[in-house]
């Protein structure tokens, strides 16, 4: 007699947690059951504690609201930000596990270009437990994937890669715009259209003559690494990281109530996270797998919340790309802490907010090491 159809073991079962910020109830659940279930969630709960989080039945879940992270913290909760997406990052502190997924609860499940229902999160374990190429360029995207492979002139002795701290997935329909490009492209989606060739033709030749070309924005199947010394706009909302080699620089600034910006969390996080896993040989990739964003945050909130940003970031992105790391930084938590002591240096002139954010960066190492008291990888620092 045939064996019972036994599921496969979901990868990574007891090694992953799905880090969940959220002001609403998780509807949004249902639609990643069959990829979500078997996974441990941490809910962290923006805005207000009294307010009742409705979670749907059958998941394994922590929720912790504002009062959770004031009793577990202490006076170091002052670096977790409060009214903000950033909040998501005493998630990443309290996990006991090896890697991590966050995603927004205004994501869904894609379709690919063949109708079928994305895993997003078995494609982030995939592009975590392959390595990297952050030295040489590999022309045929990413070489570990199935049916790809490293090209002629790829130096055999980088073949091995390195290891892979981040996969930054993206998003169909909204794409994550800052304001002013959600302003002056309010209808543009990033859409698959999966029309017969007739149509299709019938389409161009009306949208040709008729209306403006409605932009028709790709499905690119492709996972990239991004290089080394390149710095990247990091997004928050369909992202996975290993835990223990880059978890500490994982923290997701100062926004939210009381600071001059927002919307700036995932960013900050990025540039610290790119610069520190540059300095210890890690690797950090993007692309594939697509989430579908559902919903457009309110573009002039969002100026509002932006506006600062986008002008400092004319003066952080020189900064990150200047950022030198002594050699005996060996551990994320020091580079992270020298990155502090350099913020406070460099851009404490911008504005009274980085001397802040800087004196933060230090409270959430202190915070993180109070969590988590056995870590802290020693990384090999390879040679510049
Ligand atoms: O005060 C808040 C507001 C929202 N959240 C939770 O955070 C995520 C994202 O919220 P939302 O989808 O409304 O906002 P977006 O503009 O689409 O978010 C993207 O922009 C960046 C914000 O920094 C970020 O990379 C993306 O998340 C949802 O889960 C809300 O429930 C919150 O916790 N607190
Ligand atoms: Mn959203």
């Amino acid at each position: 007699m045939a064996g019972a159809t036994v599921s496969p073991t979901p990868l990574l079962k007891d090694e992953l947690d799905i880090v969940i910020p959220t002001i609403r109830n998780l509807d949004f659940l249902e639609m990643w059951r069959p990829f979500f279930q078997p996974y441990h969630l941490i809910i962290v709960q923006d805005g207000d504690p009294s307010k009742v989080i409705k979670v749907p039945e059958g998941f394994d879940y922590e929720l912790h609201n504002r009062n959770d992270i004031n009793r577990i913290l202490g006076p170091k909760a002052s670096c977790i930000s409060f009214k903000d997406s950033a909040c998501r990052c005493f998630g990443y502190m309290v996990s006991k596990k090896k890697y991590i997924y966050t995603i927004d609860d205004d994501c869904f499940v894609a379709k690919n270009p063949s109708g079928k229902d994305i895993n997003a999160l078995e494609q982030h374990i995939k592009n975590l437990l392959t390595p990297s190429t952050p030295f040489f360029f590999n022309t045929l995207y990413d070489p570990y994937r199935e049916g790809a492979d490293f090209v002629r002139g790829y130096p055999f002795s980088l073949r091995e890669g390195a290891p892979t701290a981040v996969s930054h997935g993206l998003w169909l329909n909204i794409p994550d715009y800052d304001a002013p490009t959600q302003l002056v492209k309010p209808l543009e989606r990033n859409t698959r259209y999966e029309r017969s060739f007739a149509y299709k033709n019938l389409c161009f030749l009306f949208t040709e003559l008729f209306i403006p070309k409605p932009l028709f924005v790709r499905y690119v199947d492709a996972v990239l690494t991004i290089p080394k010394g390149t710095l990247f706009p990091m997004c928050g909302m369909n992202l996975a990281f290993n835990r223990e080699l880059i978890g500490p620089a994982m923290y997701f600034g100062l926004m939210g109530d009381g600071q001059p910006i927002g919307r700036y969390d995932d960013m900050w996080a990025g540039w610290c996270m790119k610069v520190i896993c540059d300095h210890l040989g890690f690797g950090v990739k993007t692309g594939l797998p697509y989430i579908w964003h559902s919903k457009a945050s309110n573009p002039f909130v969002n100026l509002k919340k932006e506006y600062k940003g986008i002008y400092w970031q004319e003066e952080l992105i020189p900064f990150f790309q200047s950022v030198i790391l002594p050699k005996d930084c060996t551990t994320v938590q020091k580079c992270y802490v020298e990155i502090s002591k350099q913020v406070k240096a460099k851009l404490g002139k911008v504005d009274e907010y980085f001397n802040k954010l800087a004196d933060a960066m230090v409270t959430w190492i202190e915070a993180w090491d109070e969590q988590n008291p056995s870590e802290g990888v020693v990384a090999n620092v390879p040679a510049k």
